[in-house]
């Protein structure tokens, strides 16, 4: 297939590789004799199934376990252990959960880390339009040089901060609309809506360097919502399908179809938007206007050779969507467990005073200086992360855990279980920041347990937006409010990503009032 037309094999670089290159770096120590030593990749434990359908009539009878997936995989560790197979509709599936395991992939990553996508269908998508299939789903050389061009914009702490202003100024329209949005009993109606608007108004004030209204006018909340709607649509559709048997692969079912209806309405909006902004950018080009601050991410995106109109048309649609199935998630679940931890809130509020100008802005200096207000982000991600685990292939045949995991293998990087287990992380059900704080009393946390972005030259690209935008509306909204929460326990529902289960009905309390 495509997606591995790209894969160009590299040796792996440390000695778990079959070439047995020596290594010098690494503490792994398998070699190739290690290899031939381990128990063959069919001895690896996996649940009963089927040959080939393996777990999927289980899935299709009860949906509710593939909404629940995070209990799923915690019970296949507790009852398999750190390694397991699952098979899905002839799809194998190799689970790591030991943080040493994922190490051990990571450090066999050459300069090529190699991904399945994380949403075949919207793979499928792109391939059948023409369109490029974007980082996440690209390997090799190509995935590489596009890395290259959009890391340097959207991942080097600079350049990614001269789009702090633009940030700042959409969380402040923000704010004066949250508060005329909050009801007599403090809570926001369809709160979860209403941050995903933000979203995806930040996330096109970054890419096309104008203001949508997604959450001002009749028209922008019209549209925001068919936007919303779409973007969810296609994580449900494209769950259905990863769990279905795969016939889509074949011909074009109602599912598969309906997905490619709501693509092709994302799709369009994003390239409408970004030709309108193209039109003004060539403008103030040719009349001399453009001014050094404006369309930061365009004037970049053009002048990188390796960047195609295709990709940066798929770029685009790739910045849209993310933010609202990751930025705009993460930021309802933070606000969940502050409302929940009233002391760890109050820390979090002193620090947010301290952060913000007195006109209410972040500066990079202030955003660089936060320390409380991270730890609580980190604590968050360890409870409600965004997804629970992070796929590659196999780099190269790898001995891991006295198992043989050859070259390709589909593997989930799966720390989220090890993240919750209280005998890895003490009182791993409460939320306390304070233990990512440095010179804590907590013990060391292995670095390879919390990695909400993931780690090398593979991470989150979309890292630096999403980390200034939670920061500033973390800050903005901790200064403005308290927060309480009244209800029961909040879940994740997975649909390939997580979001909260429900509505998030934190109530808001004006702090000068
Ligand atoms: C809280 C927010 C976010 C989290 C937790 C998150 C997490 C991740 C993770 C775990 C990966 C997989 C990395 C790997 O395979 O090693 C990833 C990839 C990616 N993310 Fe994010 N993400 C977030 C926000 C964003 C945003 C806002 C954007 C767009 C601006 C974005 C764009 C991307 C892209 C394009 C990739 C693919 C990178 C590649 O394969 O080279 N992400 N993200």
């Amino acid at each position: 297939s495509q997606i591995f037309a790209n894969h160009v094999p590299h040796h792996c670089s440390k000695s778990t590789a079959v070439n047995n290159e020596v290594n010098t770096q690494t503490s792994v120590s398998s070699s190739s004799d290690d290899y031939d030593s381990c128990l063959p990749f069919s001895k690896i434990p996996e649940p009963r199934g089927l040959p080939w359908f393996g777990r999927w009539l289980e899935y299709k009878l009860d949906y509710s376990k593939v909404h629940r997936r995070d209990l799923i995989l915690k019970k296949l560790q507790a009852e398999y252990g750190d390694i397991v197979k699952e098979t899905i509709a002839g799809r194998h599936i190799v689970h790591l959960f030991h943080p040493d395991y994922i190490k051990q992939v990571y450090d066999s990553e050459g300069k090529y880390p190699m991904v399945p996508p994380i949403l075949e269908s919207v793979e499928m998508y792109r391939r059948s339009n023409d369109l490029t299939p974007g980082l996440g789903n690209s390997n090799g050389e190509v995935w590489y040089k596009l890395r290259a061009a959009v890391q340097y914009i959207l991942l080097r702490p600079k350049k990614a901060m001269d789009f702090l202003p633009g940030q700042n100024k959409v969380a402040a329209d923000f704010m004066n609309r949250l508060d005329g949005l909050i009801a007599e009993n403090g809570e926001v109606p369809d709160l979860n809506r209403w941050i995903a608007r933000w979203g995806l108004e930040s996330a096109a004030n970054n890419c096309f360097d104008i203001r949508m209204n997604y959450f001002e006018t009749k028209e922008g909340l019209e549209l925001s919502n068919r936007i919303i709607n779409a973007n969810s649509d296609v994580f449900d559709l494209a769950t259905k399908l990863y769990f279905s048997l795969p016939i889509y692969r074949i011909f074009q079912t109602p599912s598969l179809k309906k997905l490619f209806d709501q693509e092709d309405f994302i799709n369009e909006e994003a390239c409408k938007n970004l030709d309108t902004a193209l039109e003004r950018y060539t403008k103030a080009v040719e009349d001399g206007t453009l001014a050094e601050d404006r369309f930061l991410f365009l004037t970049h995106m053009l002048q990188s050779e390796h960047v195609s109109d295709k990709d940066l048309r798929t770029i685009i649609l790739s910045i849209l969507t993310d933010t609202l199935s990751t930025t705009s998630q993460i930021l309802l679940n933070n606000l969940y467990n502050l409302a929940n931890n009233q002391k760890e809130q109050e820390k979090a509020a002193d620090e947010a005073r301290s952060l913000l100008t007195s006109s209410g802005e972040l500066t990079s200096a202030a955003f660089n200086s936060s320390i409380y207000l991270r730890a609580c982000i980190k604590e968050s991600f360890r409870l409600h992360p965004v997804g629970l685990d992070i796929l590659r292939l196999s780099p190269c045949n790898l001995a891991i855990g006295g198992y043989q995991v050859p070259e390709g293998t589909y593997l989930c990087l799966n720390n989220y279980v090890h993240s919750l287990d209280p005998a890895i992380i003490p009182k791993a059900e409460s939320y306390i920041p304070e233990r990512w704080l440095r010179d804590s009393d907590w013990d060391k946390i292995n670095p390879y347990l919390l990695t909400p972005f993931s780690l090398g030259t593979r991470m989150c690209v979309g890292r630096r937006f999403a980390e200034q935008e939670l920061l500033l509306m973390l800050a903005k909204i901790l200064t403005s409010y308290r927060l309480e929460w009244h209800y029961g326990k909040m879940h994740q529902r997975f649909r390939m990503l997580l979001i909260p289960d429900q509505e998030v009905k934190v109530k808001f309390i004006r702090r000068d009032g």
